[in-house]
């Protein structure tokens, strides 16, 4: 039987409301927002970093929430609740899906994922665990370890992947991950029009979460300033 938040994302759009401390809009009241108008306009769930981010959505919004810890450290490229703390950190918060990276690369203090996975498998058994990854290595690892959903998080984000793109091809690669699991896939990363979520989902993926392109008004400005900017000279009106 299927699991209460999964059959309530199934086919849906989960928003992610982040924004870093370098970010102009980094500040939980205004992620709550976000939220909020998110939910308002038909998202049915929400993806949030930290624990304060986490409990102001709470607050706002009744939604299923997967929660995130972003966290740097110097040992490791890995920082999307990268270890066993953050990852305690986030499932006390109550949320219902806790993500990590569960990319084949080195973790910070020489952690093993299937270590922190076989831990809070034990301590939160009803979260779920969502991995998120960058290749079909990462895909099957995570499977293999028990990971209940994957993630397509990191491809497009890792030195590995930097150059790819999840729609080029006709999304070849996203075909390949649902070829290679049979867990419910949650299609996210740089997928940035309405087109784009619709078709991974026509594509069979469980449902997707959309960044970037609905909650970071920086990197939507920029999408028109770049049209704008490759007008050439010969292209400009003359009206004064
Ligand atoms: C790589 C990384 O740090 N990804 C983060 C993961 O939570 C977020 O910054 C992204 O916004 C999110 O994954 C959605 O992706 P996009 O913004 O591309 O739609």
């Amino acid at each position: 039987m299927e699991n209460k938040t999964l059959k309530h994302l199934k086919d849906n759009l989960i928003v992610s409301c982040q924004a870093l401390e370098e970010e102009p809009l980094h500040s939980s009241f205004i992620m709550s927002r976000m939220a909020l108008a998110a939910v308002q306009s038909g998202a049915v769930g929400i993806r949030a970093n930290s624990v304060k981010d986490i409990k102001a959505i709470q607050e706002t919004v009744s939604v299923p929430i997967i929660g995130i810890l972003k966290k740097v450290y110097p040992d490791s490229p890995v920082f999307i609740t990268p270890t066993l703390a953050e990852v305690r950190e986030i499932c006390a918060t109550g949320v219902e899906i806790v993500a990590m990276d569960a990319t084949l690369r080195k973790r910070p203090n020489e952690e093993k994922l299937k270590d922190i996975v076989t831990t809070i498998k034990a301590e939160y058994p009803n979260t779920l665990l969502m991995a998120d990854t960058s290749s079909i290595a990462d895909v099957k690892k995570a499977e293999e370890i028990g990971f209940e959903i994957i993630g397509t998080t990191l491809y497009g984000y890792t030195d590995e992947t930097q150059h790819e793109n999840i729609a080029d091809d006709d999304f070849i690669f996203l075909k390949e991950v649902l070829k290679a699991t049979n867990l419910p896939v949650i299609a996210e990363g740089k997928i940035d029009t309405p087109l784009k979520a619709r078709k991974v989902l026509e594509l069979g993926c469980h449902c997707v979460v959309i960044g970037g392109a609905i909650t970071r008004p920086q990197q939507i400005t920029l999408t028109f300033v770049s049209e704008i900017n490759k007008m050439g000279k010969g292209n400009k009106s003359d009206r004064k």
